[in-house]
């Protein structure tokens, strides 16, 4: 576990970093990159601010509503195509938008869509899958904040029977890179003894073509 010293949000609480790496995936996760005041107010803000949609996708050739709410964001050529359904991004919010900029600096990496999920409670989930679309090119780099209440995070390999199960805190970022998109899945397991709300921001990065 390496210890480094927060430089963005303005305290000096010590930032701790897990690293995990797995076969095949590296997973990085810094428990408190966020401090609680901070986090509780972005929270507050987006829950009331953006226009949250329970949307559809097909399944199985049918319209099905998903688990939990969802809002998708970032520069307008981000189009992002999953399970049938075509999202067309809303513009940033600048607390969003703030929150990109302070990642991209903090790892080095571009990003410029993000898919904002709401989780009501614990019934709220997501199930299996990877992030694997096209237009995220090979091996993404997928930057996971979570606000709210904390939620468990699984992920299992798709060929081995490899897991490793996190517990996603308010205020953490995750960090998925390497291959671990084309080799592992994850998920938001249900867990119905939580009964407030979670908001969860995967930042993204979609190339332009020109
Ligand atoms: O809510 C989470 O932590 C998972 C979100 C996720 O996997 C996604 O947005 O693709
Ligand atoms: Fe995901």
């Amino acid at each position: 576990m390496n210890i480094l010293t927060r430089q963005s949000h303005s305290d000096n609480l010590q930032l701790t970093l897990q690293q995990f790496n797995l076969p095949d995936a590296n997973i990085s996760l810094w428990p408190n990159w966020l401090t609680e005041p901070f986090s509780y107010n972005l929270q507050q803000q987006l829950v009331s601010q953006l226009s949250w949609a329970q949307d559809s996708i097909i399944m199985f050739g049918k319209p099905v509503k998903i688990p939990r709410q969802q809002v998708w964001m970032g520069d307008s050529h981000c189009r992002y195509r999953y399970s049938g359904t075509t999202f067309i991004p809303q513009p940033w919010h600048p607390a969003v938008r703030q929150l990109a900029d302070n990642l991209s600096q903090f790892l080095q990496q571009p990003f410029n869509c993000v898919l904002l999920n709401l989780y009501a409670d614990g019934q709220h989930h997501m199930g299996w899958h990877a992030d694997n679309e096209p237009e995220l090119g090979h091996d993404p780099v997928i930057a996971s904040v979570s606000l709210g209440a904390a939620r468990r995070f699984e992920l299992k390999h798709r060929t081995q029977p490899w897991q490793l199960t996190l517990d996603l805190p308010s205020g953490s970022l995750l960090l998925m890179t390497g291959q671990c998109q084309r080799h592992w899945l994850h998920r938001l397991p249900k867990q119905s003894r939580i009964n407030h709300c979670r908001l969860n921001l995967t930042f993204r990065y979609i190339e332009a073509v020109s």
